[in-house]
């Protein structure tokens, strides 16, 4: 890996790559923009059928027990090669390819994409593992629900979030997105059907088996059981989210607002989420869910409209205006805030993507979906995007964001940056506080081209990684991971994770999670 990131490109190269960096919205424009449009379309026509004619639940039913006859069949056949879900990587949210499934079975959990049932009395959702966040906030929302914690990308999965992680505005409140997820059925290896709850009372066997089970598959990355169904907690939601831009003038003033907000305000607030735009000035965004403004005054900005500026460019202007605003926004746009410019990512891909002319002709069909971007990477690019792009999200106690955000500064330095504070609960898992407490944590996120000159991927990676274990956080693994398998152990508690597929059989059957996340594992 460091010879690919050292890999000096010549001067030939350097000019490809200058034009596919600098002209690739002349594919994805015209191209990738109507595809994303068209499946967009045709795949919520097919949900709305399925909703209709309810055959999620029948169909689902087949589709497990397939999953289980592929099971039964790689253990007839001697449990040669390791399982792996059959999602193909182009699918995934993340930059890379998985290699760990170049040899592997790939077990059919990618045919799992329906909501399957509501429960308004136990306020629950039950959803197969690929549905996605989009498909969630459209079902939910017109039904005055909503989860209360629903990640901003609309292409993100419940299969990926559990196995993975989540974490969004909603999580200073309640956690991340395994907090709120009440139960787990899951296909094991030998085929057998599971459907696992928490309990902290468990008396026989099974329940205390079952207990372990469901705190060790967060984070796990498919590497214990297949997901095939989840159960979710649902909250009631409005129509409107009151959202209160406060600006902030200094990276203390920052740290200072957000922990007093993210503590002091969490019966009142929804919602807390803060953007940097340099080291010093950013913008703290507290939220409320809300029936709409109370007087005329008061504004409603739809920032979901397709002629609307990108979400983060809009808090900018606001910031540069006023020390504080409110506005009213339709709860589907605040969720999906930063999906029609992908974060900031769009900006280097389509770069004329928020100028006024284009939102108005052509933004109706934006997002490019993530997907086809991916599918459609040339290989020069991710060059490219190995020596210079940065994508990290660290997960640190609240009250290391100064340093945090310092060393950030100091290597990568680039802006806007991302901080998301969220509730770690004290539970067992590979997510362990190793001091039995809960606290409160904070997601920073960056993402972009840096221009410091000493960046090095893998160098500049791991010192990054260093600082976040001395301060007991943890990297988020959808993103290239350059630590060692005893760093990655040392940051996270694997030793519920360790026993689990001891006692479940998973130890010939599943790749080892580090195995999966390590940068040898993927492209
Ligand atoms: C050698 C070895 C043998 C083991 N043998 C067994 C065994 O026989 N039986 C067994 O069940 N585990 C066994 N374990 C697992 C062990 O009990 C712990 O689950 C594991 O060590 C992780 O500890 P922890 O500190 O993360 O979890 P702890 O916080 O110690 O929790 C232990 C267990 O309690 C339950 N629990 C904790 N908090 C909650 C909560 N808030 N709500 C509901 N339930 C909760 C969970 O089942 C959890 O696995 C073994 C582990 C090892 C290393
Ligand atoms: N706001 C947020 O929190 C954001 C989070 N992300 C990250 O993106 C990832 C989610 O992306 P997404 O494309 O949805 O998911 P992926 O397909 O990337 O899946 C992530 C991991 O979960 C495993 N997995 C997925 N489904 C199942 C299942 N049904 N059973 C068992 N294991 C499963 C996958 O296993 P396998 O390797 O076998 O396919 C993979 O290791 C997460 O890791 C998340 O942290 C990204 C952007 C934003
Ligand atoms: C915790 C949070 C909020 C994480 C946000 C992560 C996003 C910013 C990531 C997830 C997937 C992601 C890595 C991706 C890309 C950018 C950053 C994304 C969107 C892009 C679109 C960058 C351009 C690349 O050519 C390519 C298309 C391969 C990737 C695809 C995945």
């Amino acid at each position: 890996m460091e010879e690919e990131a050292d890999e000096r490109p010549i001067l030939c190269e350097r000019f490809l790559e200058f034009i596919m960096f600098h002209f690739r919205w002349v594919v994805v424009v015209p191209i990738l923009l109507p595809l994303s449009f068209i499946f967009n379309i045709a795949f919520e026509v097919r949900n709305r059928i399925v909703h209709f004619v309810s055959s999620a639940p029948n169909a689902h039913v087949r589709k497990v027990k397939y999953i289980q006859e592929q099971l039964k069949e790689w253990s007839a056949n001697g449990r040669k090669t390791k399982l792996v879900n059959a999602r193909p990587g182009w699918l995934t949210m993340s930059f890379r390819f998985p290699l760990y499934k170049e040899n592997a079975t790939k077990i059919a959990t990618d045919k799992l994409f329906d909501i399957l049932e509501l429960d308004t009395e136990t306020m629950t959702v039950k959803v197969e593992p690929g549905v996605t966040m989009g498909q969630i906030s459209r079902y939910l929302i017109p039904l005055g629900y909503t989860l209360p914690v629903l990640p901003e990308l609309d292409d993100l999965t419940v299969g990926g979030l559990i196995n993975g992680c989540g974490v969004e505005s909603g999580s200073f409140k309640y956690g991340m997105f395994q907090h709120i997820c009440t139960g787990y059925e899951v296909v094991m290896s030998n085929g057998e059907l599971n459907y696992v709850v928490p309990d902290s009372a468990a008396k026989t066997v099974k329940a205390k088996q079952d207990t372990s089970l469901y705190y060790a598959i967060p984070w796990s990355q498919g590497t214990i059981c297949f997901l095939v169904a989840a159960t979710i907690k649902i909250i009631p939601c409005k129509k409107y989210v009151k959202l209160t831009y406060k600006s902030t003038k200094t990276l203390e003033e920052m740290c200072s607002t957000l922990t007093e907000d993210s503590n002091k305000y969490s019966e009142k607030v929804d919602f807390v989420e803060a953007l940097l735009f340099d080291k010093n000035k950013g913008c703290i965004m507290l939220g409320e869910f809300s029936d709409g403004p109370d007087t005329q005054e008061e504004v409603i900005n739809s920032i979901g409209r397709w002629y609307k500026k990108w979400f983060y460019t809009h808090v900018e202007d606001l910031m540069k205006k006023k020390h504080k605003t409110i506005e009213y926004i339709p709860l589907r746009d605040y969720y999906h805030r930063h999906s029609k410019s992908i974060f900031w990512e769009l900006r280097d891909i389509v770069p004329f993507g928020n100028n006024v002319l284009f939102r108005y002709l052509l933004a109706w069909m934006c997002p490019p979906k993530i997907a086809f971007l991916k599918a459609t990477t040339p290989n020069i690019l991710r060059k490219m995007y190995n020596r210079s792009h940065v994508l990290q999200d660290m997960l640190v106690p609240l009250e290391t964001l100064k340093d945090c955000v310092e060393l950030f500064h100091d290597e990568v330095e680039i802006y806007p940056l991302w901080i998301c504070p969220f509730h770690l609960k004290s539970q067992p898992g590979l997510m362990k506080l190793r001091d039995y407490t809960q606290k409160m944590y904070v997601d920073i996120g960056a993402y972009g081209c840096t221009t410091k000159k000493d960046y090095h991927h893998e160098k500049t990676t791991r010192r990054l990684e260093k600082k976040v274990r001395e301060v007991n956080g943890f990297q988020m693994t959808y993103a290239d991971v350059y630590m060692t398998r005893a760093e990655y152990r040392e940051m996270f508690d694997v030793t519920l994770y360790d026993y689990v597929r001891s006692t479940h059989k998973c130890l010939d059957a599943f790749p080892d999670v580090y195995d999966k996340i390590c940068r040898s594992g993927r492209r």
